[in-house]
């Protein structure tokens, strides 16, 4: 049997006839009905003098009486308040009943309450329960025409473990993930309900079922989540038109209670149930307020806890959904009120978007056609108006469609069951790495913190995984493709070989200078030689820093040491940009090189002149000669033909002057063809040379400086690509969690985060038995400034994991486990008793007798007798004992510093002692330098 949403695929489920049951609109987007209940004083409080510390203003509204010199809270207004004196029946019908009933005409419906211990929760949600089975069965008797068909499961979340209260024996139950129908629950038992004592009987036994204990708040405190499902299917008994059913089914639940140890005495077991109770709360908050503050299409971490991943389409999806928050009016609970009433304010913005879910059962239609078929055979052999040829084509159509049914059946079940090998392969995978290795963090947790090779070769599996979240789109000048490491790492490769190809083309315009200039047998001897040193570097720099053809992106390396590689090749780069520098700086001299005819001595002239008389290539050749200059800076220049020119251009080898170009006094030989020349103009020659010499080194300067520019302009897109891959990293399932948005979260968004973050970490410490100096020192470094974001987000990673891997090392059967399992929970649990013992031993050295006095006094610490621990141990003992008592957290954090030796700040601690040394993410718009991303990822 499966929980979740109706057990159909999606693509079976169609929008509603107008015509459907209750009437009401097909989809609709609706907030979430929230109203508070406040219970009448209870006997203990009443004992206890407690005075009623709130105020009903009117049906809607509720503050808290200024009883205290504390600031009044509220006015607090919601769809419904009730007082004291209210009935459950009136509870129900006002704050319940409609979205209850909703599941009559296909709407999911969810019905929670929610609240400190003792509160009512179990009182209220009883009432509830009972009312919506009369209305149900009511409305289902006054419904002849409409056939109902009901189901029920039930389950509770005890510790973490998914129980099935109709079959206890049957252990902790698996969540699995549906694409279509959400998480489901595998393997839960479902009874058909045959009646509504039927019903009741079900309830009683999972009542009876549920993990109940006793604290000092409630004798009977529901130490579990218990989530009850009624699903119901009508579809209409007369045969009509219309072959489809209603299906939605009616989540009722209860939550376990906020709790605060100070105020519950617990310990042992109660303790750490209250600490789970605590956490999948403190993740319900989480959920609703990101949803409340409209962030739906951000990400929600309906993971983080079982409860709000069984309810996830209860919270923001398609379900209509009515939270009961219920509180003591006592003055003793105020603060715990307070919450409950902060939780609803959020809760009553959440927006459902529920529609009615019809379905086709396959099996009603198969028979419905088959019925067809029978009648139409029946119409055939009776005389019939039609021409049997007709009928028969009409039989042949429905067994067509009978046919086409069967196969889709087929289709269905057998991606049912590929999705369901993927799932046992995918649960296989990742119990491997539990086995082999208990500390090493899991391989999503990996993923997340590290570049690891393990990571592309967890992209490459064939299993389903979660996809990469989107990243902040903050570097516009980059594709928007480049959204994944592959993608991004394939971009990297893409702009090497553009840059090889640059260097290439630097190459060959520096051959072609190279060759002007000895062909020429101008210029200096030393400038010729310095361009060809340059062109030698340059070829030999190219070899070296040789980039494989072939981008391979099944390449098993991984990010961290593509990123070495490309840092290893920024000197390489740099080099290149020095070569460019020697090139302008060579061709400087070359323009030098080039007297100007005017200021030539008759010596220089005559030199000049021999020297142009043995020009490899006549003038007439000049725009030739432009063309092998300016083609490496034409974009649409091959090298091909800059090559092919270039050979065209040479002096044909049997001419008598190609014999002896090399050298002057071979030139000076040819006296035939100098004195042929001298029939030209020299003078006019001497200019137009001059002027094309001066172009083509124009034109290669320009060459040069664009090439550099391109260079630089690669380098910087190819760090940016780096950042965006290590931005990406960093954001997986954190900062890229938070919004869609291309936008950094504001001052104001940003303290929320920390305030939640911060809560979250307290609490996954406290379950984690996290050292107490760590906590203090980390509490007081990290409050809130923008530049804590990045270290927050890997505290909370870290100790999500910690908290997973330890449950699952609680809930994973012995056999599995091999070595001790609770070892690793014990010694975290001795270590913390020994720092306790250790800080206790530090309250007579640190304080003085006034301040221990003093903080005996506050911290409730009875006086030394017979049998108890010293005062001190006492003291130390209530240290951080309290995770959602954020006022009790900062006391303590102080106290430890004090002891330990801390400044106010924790001065002795730095930020780097959490080793990370990032830049602070609200720079992010700031350019990471590449020294800087090194050290991020400690190259
Ligand atoms: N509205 C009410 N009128 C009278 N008695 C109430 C009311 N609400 C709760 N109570 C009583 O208060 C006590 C605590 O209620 P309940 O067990 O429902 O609290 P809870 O919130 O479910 O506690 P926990 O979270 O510990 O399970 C019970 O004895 C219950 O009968």
């Amino acid at each position: 049997m499966r929980f979740g949403t109706p057990a159909t695929p999606s693509s079976m489920i169609k929008k509603a006839p107008s015509s459907t049951p209750g009437g009401g609109p097909r989809t609709r987007e609706e907030k979430i009905l929230v109203t508070v209940r406040v219970r009448p004083l209870s006997p203990k409080e009443q004992a206890a003098y407690d005075l009623i510390a709130w105020e009903f203003i009117d049906e809607h509204t509720i503050t808290s009486k200024n009883l205290t010199h504390e600031r009044p809270s509220g006015p607090y207004t919601f769809d419904k308040v009730f007082d004291l004196s209210c009935s459950n029946q009136k509870v129900y019908e006002e704050g319940a009943r409609d979205v209850a009933i909703s599941v009559l005409s296909g709407i999911n419906a969810t019905i929670f309450a929610y609240g400190q211990t003792s509160s009512g929760k179990t009182f209220t949600m009883r009432g509830i329960t009972e009312n919506a089975i009369l209305d149900i069965y009511e409305h289902i008797a006054i419904t002849p025409e409409r056939e109902f068909a009901l189901k029920f499961s039930a389950l509770e979340i005890y510790n973490e473990t998914v129980v099935d209260l109709l079959n206890r024996d049957s252990g902790s139950l698996r969540l699995l993930d549906d694409p279509e129908k959400g998480t489901i629950v595998e393997k839960q038992t479902e009874e058909v309900v045959k009646d509504a004592q039927h019903l009741r009987h079900l309830i009683g036994i999972c009542e009876a079922q549920r993990q109940v204990g006793e604290t000092a708040l409630n004798d009977k405190s529901s130490r579990s989540h218990q989530i009850i499902k009624l699903t119901i299917e009508s579809s209409l008994r007369e045969p009509s038109g219309c072959l489809r059913s209603l299906l939605a089914s009616l989540y009722l639940v209860d939550l376990a209670g906020s709790e605060r140890v100070s105020q519950t005495n617990t310990n042992g077991a109660r303790l750490k149930e209250g600490s789970h109770i605590n956490r999948s709360l403190l993740t319900l908050t989480t959920v609703i307020r990101k949803l409340s503050s409209g962030m739906r299409s951000g990400h929600i971490p309906y993971r983080d806890s079982k409860l709000t991943r069984i309810l996830q389409s209860s919270l923001g999806g398609n379900a209509r959904t009515a939270i009961v928050c219920t509180m003591s009016p006592a003055l003793t609970h105020v603060e715990q009120s307070r919450n409950t009433l902060n939780f609803a304010t959020s809760a009553k913005e959440v927006r459902n978007n529920a529609q009615v879910n019809l379905v086709v059962p396959q099996k009603q239609l198969v028979k419905h056609l088959q019925e067809e078929v029978a009648r139409l055979q029946a119409e055939h052999r009776s005389p019939e108006p039609f021409g049997s040829s007709t009928l028969r084509s009409l039989l042949m159509e429905k067994e067509l469609k009978i046919q086409q049914m069967e196969i889709e059946m087929n289709e269905l079940k057998r991606q049912r069951d590929i999705a369901e090998s993927q799932l046992e392969l995918e649960r296989r995978a990742h119990k491997e790495p539990k086995g082999s290795n208990h500390h090493g963090p899991s391989r999503q947790v990996v993923k997340c913190l590290s570049f690891s090779g393990e990571n592309e070769s967890i992209s490459e599996s064939p299993l389903p995984r979660t996809k990469p979240r989107k990243m902040i789109g903050r570097q516009s000048g980059v594709r928007q493709s480049s959204n994944s490491p592959s993608m991004l790492v394939h971009e990297i490769r893409k702009l090497e070989m553009r840059q090889k190809q640059l260097g290439e083309e630097a190459n060959r315009a520096l051959e072609l200078l190279h060759k002007e200039v000895a062909s020429h047998r101008l210029g200096s001897q030393d400038a010729t030689a310095s361009i060809a040193k340059l062109l030698s570097e340059i070829k030999e720099m190219q070899a070296i820093s040789c980039i494989p053809e072939k981008i391979d992106m099944k390449d098993k390396g991984s990010l961290k040491e593509e990123i070495a590689r490309l840092d290893s090749q920024e000197s390489t780069i740099a080099s290149l940009e020095e070569k460019l520098e020697n090139v302008q700086r060579s061709i400087d001299n070359l323009v030098m090189c080039y007297p100007s005819g005017d200021e030539m001595t008759p010596d220089q002239r005559t030199s000049s002149l021999k020297k142009k008389k043995v020009l490899p290539f006549s003038l007439s050749n000049a725009t030739n000669m432009q063309n092998i200059i300016r083609s490496p800076c034409s974009p649409s220049s091959s090298s091909c033909k800059i090559v092919e020119s270039g050979a065209e251009n040479r002096a044909p080898e049997n001419t008598p002057r190609s014999a002896g170009t090399n050298n002057i006094s071979s030139m000076e030989a040819v006296t035939p063809v100098s004195k042929h020349s001298n029939s030209v103009d020299m003078r006019k020659m001497q200019k137009m040379f001059k002027k094309a010499a001066e172009e083509n080194i124009r034109s290669i300067k320009a060459y040069v400086t664009e090439l550099k520019e391109r260079v630089a302009k690669l380098q910087y897109q190819k760090q940016l690509l780096v950042c965006q891959v290590l931005q990406m990293e960093a954001n997986e399932s954190s900062a890229a969690d938070e919004t869609d948005a291309a936008t950094e979260p504001s001052p104001a968004t940003w303290q929320l985060v920390f305030e939640d973050q911060r809560k979250q970490i307290v609490m996954l410490w406290h379950l984690c038995h996290v050292s107490l100096v760590h906590r203090t020192q980390f509490y007081l470094l990290f409050k809130g400034d923008p530049s804590d974001q990045i270290y927050m987000e890997v505290e909370l990673r870290r100790l999500t994991w910690l908290e997973q891997h330890l449950a699952d090392l609680g809930n994973a059967s012995p056999a599995l486990l091999g070595d001790d399992p609770a070892s690793f929970v014990s010694s975290s649990i001795r270590a913390l008793k020994q720092e306790r013992e250790y800080l206790a031993k530090r309250v007579s050295i640190k304080l003085s007798a006034e301040e221990r006095e003093m903080l005996y006094l506050k911290w409730n610490v009875p006086s030394e007798g017979k049998g108890k621990p010293k005062r001190r141990l006492q003291l130390a003992n209530k240290l951080w004992t309290d995770p959602l008592d954020m006022q009790h957290i900062k006391e303590s954090a102080e106290i430890v510093a004090k002891l330990v030796g801390f400044g106010d700040s924790g001065e002795n601690a730095s930020k780097e002692m959490f080793e990370l040394n990032f830049v602070s993410p609200c720079d992010k718009k700031t350019w990471m330098g590449w020294n800087l991303i090194s050290n991020l990822l400690h190259l």
